[in-house]
């Protein structure tokens, strides 16, 4: 479990602030008795923390400025750390974050935010049917996944709609972890793999988010949507993420967030997800962006050889297209649906 180890990062900052020969900042020394919190929803400028077991309700102090606090965040907090109705705790300090996840600003809101901090696991949900399966909105998810250093981790919903067989081989040479989820079925596997992690969910709207975090956390009741038989999406009832504690770690439900800003990762980014293309990919033309039919790429070369497996090319050159064009995959009106 994480906590411990933020005890110990918060001790080794004052260590060091001590001893070191760094000059203290102004504010520093006021802050001498802050504790740790981590921060679970955010709310109209009011952070919901939970300090130890206690939850604590926060807002920014003014010296923290416009920096941004986010679900996962672990941040120093003085004041009234009761707990109890109507207190108000302050935020004085963010520790550094171990990761970002950033959503792409779209019309709601036209600035890229990070949304959530200190995940470690992406956990991709998407129905087998009822909406239909979207291998492009997977592919962006794996794309900023890699990015931002989170495990991706496939979760595929609805299984007493759809067998999993196709998308499974659609992934198979990228060697993806996955789990197959049905609302009357057995979630231990999917239990498993959440144990002691600070996962982010995303899906499209309608695949059943809401209805695994419930099962996942009772407590939780997290409003269940209608797929719309017309547009085949579901309707999102809440809009800002928020923490919920599953088996010694969280889970992260991020309703509303269907897209991820992947403007900022380029080609070789993308090639860091596959360590054995490397010495091919050397022999590129510089700027090269690896796509199919690009003149001179040395994959067509070596594939041409028979030295690189196809199918792990083919998903490269799958998800460095993903980040391509439409920034919003959200399913296109499929009236066929039932
Ligand atoms: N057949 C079937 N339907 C399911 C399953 N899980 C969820 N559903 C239904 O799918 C619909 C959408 O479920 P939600 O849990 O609201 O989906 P969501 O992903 O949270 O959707 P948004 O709230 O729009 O983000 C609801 O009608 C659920 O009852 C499942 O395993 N099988
Ligand atoms: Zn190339």
């Amino acid at each position: 479990m994480t906590r411990g180890r933020r005890y110990i990062d918060e001790d080794d900052v004052r260590v060091r602030a001590r001893g070191g020969s760094r000059p203290r900042t102004r504010t520093r020394p006021k802050h001498e008795d802050a504790v740790e919190g981590f921060v679970t929803a955010v709310d109209r400028g009011r952070y919901r923390c939970l300090v130890g077991d206690r939850p604590v309700v926060a807002m920014k102090a003014r010296e923290l400025g416009r920096g941004s606090i986010v679900v996962g965040d672990r941040v120093a907090l003085v004041g009234d750390l009761s707990g109890r109705p109507d207190t108000l705790a302050r935020v004085v300090r963010v520790e550094e974050r171990a990761s970002v996840l950033r959503r792409t600003a779209d019309d709601t809101d036209p600035v890229e935010r990070v949304i959530v901090a200190n995940a470690d696991q992406l956990v991709i949900v998407c129905a087998l049917a009822d909406p239909d399966p979207q291998p492009r909105f997977i592919d962006r998810c794996l794309v900023a996944a890699y990015d931002a250093g989170l495990e991706p981790l496939l979760c595929l919903t609805k299984a007493d709609l759809g067998d999993p067989g196709d998308l499974l081989d659609t992934y198979s040479a990228l060697h993806l972890r996955s789990v197959v989820t049905r609302r009357d079925g057995d979630l231990g596997p999917l239990v498993e793999r959440l144990s002691g992690r600070v996962s982010v969910l995303v899906g499209s709207s309608g695949v059943g988010k809401s209805t695994l975090v419930n099962l996942l956390v009772p407590a939780a009741e997290r409003a269940v949507g209608h797929v719309n038989p017309v547009t085949g999406r579901g309707r999102h009832t809440s809009t800002s993420a928020v923490a919920l504690p599953v088996e010694g770690g969280w889970i992260v439900d991020t309703p509303g967030v269907r897209s991820f800003g992947l403007a900022h990762i380029s080609p070789g980014d993308v090639v860091a997800g596959f360590p054995e293309l490397d010495d091919a990919v050397a022999e590129c033309p510089p700027g090269c962006p690896h796509t199919a039919g690009t003149p001179g790429c040395a994959l067509d070369v070596w594939l041409a050889e028979g030295r690189l497996d196809p199918a792990r090319v083919a998903s490269l050159r799958r998800l460095l297209s993903s980040r391509e064009g439409d920034d919003h995959p959200e399913p296109s009106p499929q009236p066929e649906a039932p």
